[in-house]
């Protein structure tokens, strides 16, 4: 089967073109995802990206996690995926729309190369209702924002939750990020009762009206070097707890994502880069 191996600011994709894709969908994704991701005896990557036909849009993109599950939205994937559609002559524009389980989203090509891409999308209206990203506990609320949060033993002081399609929750600490012991207290988070379709998990350090560090921990993955919904969420997140203006610079491991939130959508603005292509049996 071809494959094509992409990245999004190190967050990187097995993606695969409509043929195979439909293969893949008609004989058990979850599978399929879960070998290929494997970065010991398979690809390696952090997700499947399947690229399907759609009745409402130009075409329409599946996201399976590295554990196989299936996500509704993945903001560094479209931008590959919008790449590859592009460059495979699978589209023959520059703005796309693209049917995903968080509805229609659309990138949009500003300039590229053989092998990278800047890409602005449209990510849609964040969502910030408890009952939409799902979170217990908070019903009868409108948003779940700058909230204290006990998960076992550990108390999470500034918690906000935002649904970009996918479920994050957005815990902003004064801390040293980089250091952060992440691997040993996100999966409590990710996994809690709090939330009944898990969640990821965001780590966010405001440094300036404009900057902000951020570590993520994937739900379906583990950390990841970035992630685009997990960047639209935490812009969103400190816009509504004060700390930033609509224009962010969000800084992660893999690099750079610019988010601009002033009243409803959301845009992002990063690459995406073709790191090799080639032929597995599956
Ligand atoms: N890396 C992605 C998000 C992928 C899905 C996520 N792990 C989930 O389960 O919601 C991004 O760039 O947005």
């Amino acid at each position: 089967m071809k494959f094509y191996k992409m990245h999004g600011t190190g967050n990187d994709f097995v993606m695969l073109l409509p043929e195979e894709s439909k293969y893949v969908e008609s004989n058990n994704p979850l599978e399929i995802s879960k070998k290929l991701c494997d970065r010991h005896f398979g690809i390696g990557s952090d997700g499947l990206i399947l690229m399907l036909p759609s009745e409402k849009a130009d075409l329409k993109m599946r996201i399976f996690n590295a554990d196989g599950s299936e996500a509704e939205m993945c903001g560094n994937g479209i931008r590959c995926f919008a790449k590859l559609a592009k460059d495979m002559n699978i589209v023959n524009k520059d703005k796309i729309e693209v049917e995903t389980l968080a509805g229609i989203i659309v990138p949009e090509i500003i300039r590229s190369d053989d092998k990278n891409s800047l890409i602005r999308v449209n990510m849609g209206t964040p969502n910030l209702k408890p009952e939409s990203i799902p979170i217990l506990g908070f019903e009868g609320k409108d948003s779940v924002i700058n909230q204290r949060i006990q998960i076992n033993d550990k108390t999470f002081l500034n918690v906000t939750c935002v649904s970009m399609g996918n479920p994050h929750c957005v815990i902003f600490m004064d801390y040293d990020i980089k250091n952060f012991p992440i691997e040993g207290i996100a999966p409590e988070v990710e996994h809690s009762a709090w939330f009944p379709k898990k969640t990821n998990v965001e780590f966010a350090r405001v440094i300036s009206k404009s900057d902000i560090e951020l570590r993520v921990w994937e739900r379906g993955v583990g950390e990841t070097l970035a992630c685009g919904t997990g960047a639209c969420a935490t812009a969103v997140a400190a816009k509504l707890n004060g700390f930033t203006n609509g224009n962010v610079n969000i800084h992660l491991p893999g690099g750079i994502l610019h988010i601009e939130y002033e009243t409803n959508n959301v845009f992002m603005t990063a690459t995406a880069t073709l790191v090799f292509e080639g032929i597995i049996e599956i």
